[in-house]
């Protein structure tokens, strides 16, 4: 159990993109772009701009390429094809501009750094903190750390937080830099309602207050329905993309699959049924199952 629910405000302004002076223009800019592994193709023809504050959920089964594209967009994993622009560059690895939630791992037990220190590292590895005042350090780690509604326990070492607490504890730290995007790897896995509610509600404040964009990855969108912009669901070497009406649909979802599929809605939930699940089908180049907008 978390020990509090309050949080604090986040309001801190990032800094200006860099590469762009219109507030409003992209901050990721994918045109043509494919991801494959050998001749296993996860996704191509991938067009996508996501511009500030925008809350994208990337949906699809097992093995469809999520993470990969996550460590795309942080500049680890080349294209295969196409081009890729973050704030206006290629990326790069490090950063400070990009938060990154990477998938949960619980935390060893007898890890005995503390939640500050996690968060502390989280500017320190940007060397971003490393020219501030000492003082100053700590000042902007309790902040982070209250923005999460972490502070009650800021200094228990993070191997004996629940996992709900040190996923707070992960956000605190994605926000350590000030980012101008957040990318979160599935951050709701083994997390209760109250936890997973917990959690979207801080991302979904920080992309207002500071209109930074998310990139959301996540096998479920009911925990995320009420936030979610656009919807990029990837399956089978193909792609779908547009609002979360557009894609989570029967038809939409068939033609993606290959397969029947039923999506319906019970009471404000979306169900997918007959979707198949470890959809690890091997999609050549010259294959039928390329992407698309709907
Ligand atoms: N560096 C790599 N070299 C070869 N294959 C890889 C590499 N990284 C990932 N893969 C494979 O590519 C596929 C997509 O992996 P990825 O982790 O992106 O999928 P995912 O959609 O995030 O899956 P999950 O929902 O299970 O987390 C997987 O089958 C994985 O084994």
């Amino acid at each position: 159990m978390d020990r509090t629910e309050a949080v604090a405000p986040l309001t801190r302004p990032g800094p200006a993109a860099p590469g762009s002076a219109d507030p409003a223009a992209p901050v990721i800019t994918l045109r043509g772009a494919a991801l494959a592994y050998g001749d296993r193709v996860l996704w191509r023809d991938l067009d996508l701009d996501v511009r500030p504050g925008e809350f994208l959920a990337v949906l699809g089964p097992n093995g469809s390429g999520k993470t990969s594209l996550l460590r795309v967009l942080l500049g680890r994993q080349p294209l295969t094809a196409g081009s890729l622009t973050v704030l206006g560059r290629t990326p790069r690895r490090g950063s400070r501009h990009i938060g990154y939630i990477p998938q949960q791992k619980s935390l060893p037990a007898h890890t005995m750094l503390r939640a500050r220190d996690l968060v502390q590292l989280g500017m320190e590895g940007h060397r971003w903190g490393l020219s501030l005042a000492p003082g100053t350090i700590r000042h902007r780690v309790d902040e982070l750390l209250a923005s999460v509604g972490a502070t009650p326990y800021a200094d228990v070492p993070v191997g004996r937080l629940s996992g709900g607490e040190q996923q707070r504890v992960r956000i605190a730290q994605a926000l350590a830099t000030d980012p101008r995007i957040l990318l979160c790897d599935e951050p709701l896995v083994s997390l209760d309602l109250q936890h997973q509610r917990t959690v979207t509600t801080l991302v979904d404040r920080r992309r207002r207050s500071a209109d930074t964009a998310v990139v959301f990855v996540t096998h479920e969108i009911n925990p995320v329905l009420g936030l979610v912009d656009r919807v990029l669901y990837l399956a089978r070497g193909g792609f779908r993309i547009g609002t979360t009406d557009e894609v989570m649909t029967s038809s939409t979802l068939s033609q993606l699959y290959g397969t029947h599929v039923d999506v319906v809605r019970v009471r404000g939930r979306i169900v997918v049924v007959g979707a198949p699940d470890a959809a690890t089908v091997h999609v050549h180049a010259g294959g039928a199952n390329g992407g698309g907008r709907p």
